[in-house]
C-alpha cells in the first residue's frame, strides 16, 4: 500500500490502551479507599476554607520509580501521619509523571521498566494499583496531572493536584483543573511570574468546555463547572526563592487585588531550595517561624522526600539503582522527614487553633 503524504508523517506507530473502565474493572474503587479519598478531599477543602485550622503537608518522594520503596515509605508515612495529625495534615506525593525541562524519564506511567520500552498501559495499571494500596491504608495521595488523559485512570484516587510550573499557563491544563474533583495547587511559573497561576486561578474556577476521553475511551466534549479549590503553590523561580516574608506579603497583595481566597502552599523544594534538599528544612523551618510570628496565608507546605536523601542518575543497568533513592530532583532521607515533621508539629500545635483567617 502506498504511504499516505498528507497524514501521520511524523509518527511511527499507534497503539490501542485499555479504556479507563477496563482498567478501573480490573482494580475497583473499594469503600475502604473511597473513605480515604472522600475524607481527603473534604479534609483540604475545610483547611482551604478556615474551617480546620492544620496545615496541609503534600510530602514524598520526587517521582515513583520503585513500587516497593513506595510502598516502604507509605508505611512510615502513615505511621508518622497519625503521630503529628492533631496539627500537620499529611498527604503523600506520588507523582507518575514529570515535566522535563527538555527530555529524560518521563516518569512511572510512561516508562514504568526505565529502560525506553514505554510500557504506558503498564505504567497506568501500576499507578492506579499503587494509589488504590495507599488509598486502603487510609493514606491520601497527590499527583501532578500532566497528560490531560491520565485523570480518567487514576484521579478517583486523588485527594490532591498539581498543575506543575511548566503547565500553569497552559489552557489545557486550566480547563482540565476546572473539572477534577479535587483541590488543585497551580505552581508559579519556572521564571517566578506569579501572574500566569492567578490567571490559572481565575481560568480554572469558571467553567470550560474542552475535548477530552470519557470512561469508554470515547471522544468527548466536556463541559465544567469550574473548580472553587484552586489555590497557588510558591516554589521559587529564576534562581530565586519566594517563601520569604517579603515575598509572601506581596503574593498576598497579588491574591487580594485578584479578589482570590488568600490561600498559600509553599513548594520548599525546587527554586525555593535550589534543589539542594539540606535547604528544604530551612525553607519550612521559615515558613513555621512566620507562622509564629502571625502570618495567616500559609495553609500548606510541599516537600520532597525519600526514605533516603539525595538522587541517582538512572544507571544503564538498572541493578545498580541504590534502594529508597530518588532518581529525579534530589529528596530529604526519612529521618530529616521525621525530624522536620515533629519538630514542625511541636512549634504549631499551640498556635494553630488561635490562628485567625486572613482579614
Ligand atoms: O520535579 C522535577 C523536576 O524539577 C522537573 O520535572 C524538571 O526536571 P528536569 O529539569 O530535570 O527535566
Ligand atoms: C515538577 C515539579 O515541580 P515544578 O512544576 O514546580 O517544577 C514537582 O513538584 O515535581
Amino acid at each position: 500500500m502506498a504511504k499516505d503524504p498528507v497524514n501521520n508523517l511524523n509518527v511511527l506507530s499507534q497503539d490501542l490502551l485499555p479504556t479507563p473502565q477496563q482498567v478501573k474493572n480490573a482494580l475497583p474503587l473499594t469503600e475502604k479507599a473511597q473513605a480515604t479519598v472522600l475524607q481527603g478531599r473534604e479534609t483540604v477543602r475545610r483547611i482551604l476554607d478556615r474551617e480546620d485550622p492544620r496545615l496541609f503537608v503534600v510530602i514524598g518522594p520526587c517521582s515513583i520509580h520503585d513500587i516497593k520503596a513506595a510502598h516502604e515509605y507509605a508505611k512510615r508515612l502513615k505511621r508518622l501521619a497519625d503521630e503529628v495529625g492533631d496539627t500537620l495534615y499529611l498527604i503523600m506525593r506520588v507523582y507518575f509523571e514529570k515535566p522535563r525541562t527538555t527530555v529524560g524519564w518521563k516518569g512511572l506511567i510512561n516508562d514504568p521498566f526505565m529502560d525506553d520500552s514505554f510500557h504506558i498501559e503498564k505504567g497506568l495499571h501500576l499507578a492506579r494499583e499503587l494509589l488504590l494500596h495507599l488509598a486502603e491504608m487510609g493514606l491520601p495521595a497527590s499527583t501532578e496531572a500532566l497528560d490531560p488523559i491520565t485523570p480518567q485512570y487514576i484521579s478517583d484516587l486523588i485527594t490532591w493536584t498539581a498543575i506543575g510550573a511548566r503547565t500553569t499557563e497552559s489552557q489545557t491544563h486550566r480547563e482540565m483543573a476546572s473539572g477534577l474533583s479535587t483541590p488543585i495547587g497551580f505552581k508559579n511559573g519556572t521564571d517566578g511570574s506569579l501572574t500566569v497561576a492567578i490567571n490559572a486561578l481565575h481560568s480554572a474556577a469558571r467553567g470550560h468546555h474542552f475535548l477530552g476521553i470519557n470512561q469508554e475511551g470515547q471522544c468527548a466534549v466536556f463541559r465544567t463547572r469550574g473548580n472553587r479549590y484552586g489555590h497557588i503553590v510558591l516554589r521559587g523561580g529564576n534562581g530565586r526563592p519566594n517563601y520569604d516574608s517579603v515575598s509572601i506579603a506581596l503574593v498576598e497583595k497579588e491574591l487580594a487585588k485578584a479578589k482570590l481566597p488568600v490561600n498559600i502552599a509553599v513548594d520548599c523544594s525546587h527554586a525555593n531550595s535550589n534543589k539542594d534538599p539540606a535547604v528544604q528544612p530551612l525553607v519550612a523551618e521559615n515558613c513555621v517561624n512566620q507562622i509564629l510570628e502571625g502570618n495567616r496565608s500559609i495553609v500548606a507546605l510541599m516537600l520532597e522526600s525519600h526514605l533516603h536523601a539525595g538522587s541517582q542518575p538512572i544507571p544503564s543497568d538498572l541493578k545498580q539503582l541504590k534502594y529508597g533513592v530518588s532518581v529525579t530532583d534530589p529528596c530529604i532521607g526519612w529521618e530529616t522527614t521525621e525530624k522536620l515533621l515533629h519538630s514542625a508539629r511541636e512549634k504549631l500545635k499551640p498556635v494553630l487553633g488561635k490562628r485567625k483567617a486572613p482579614g
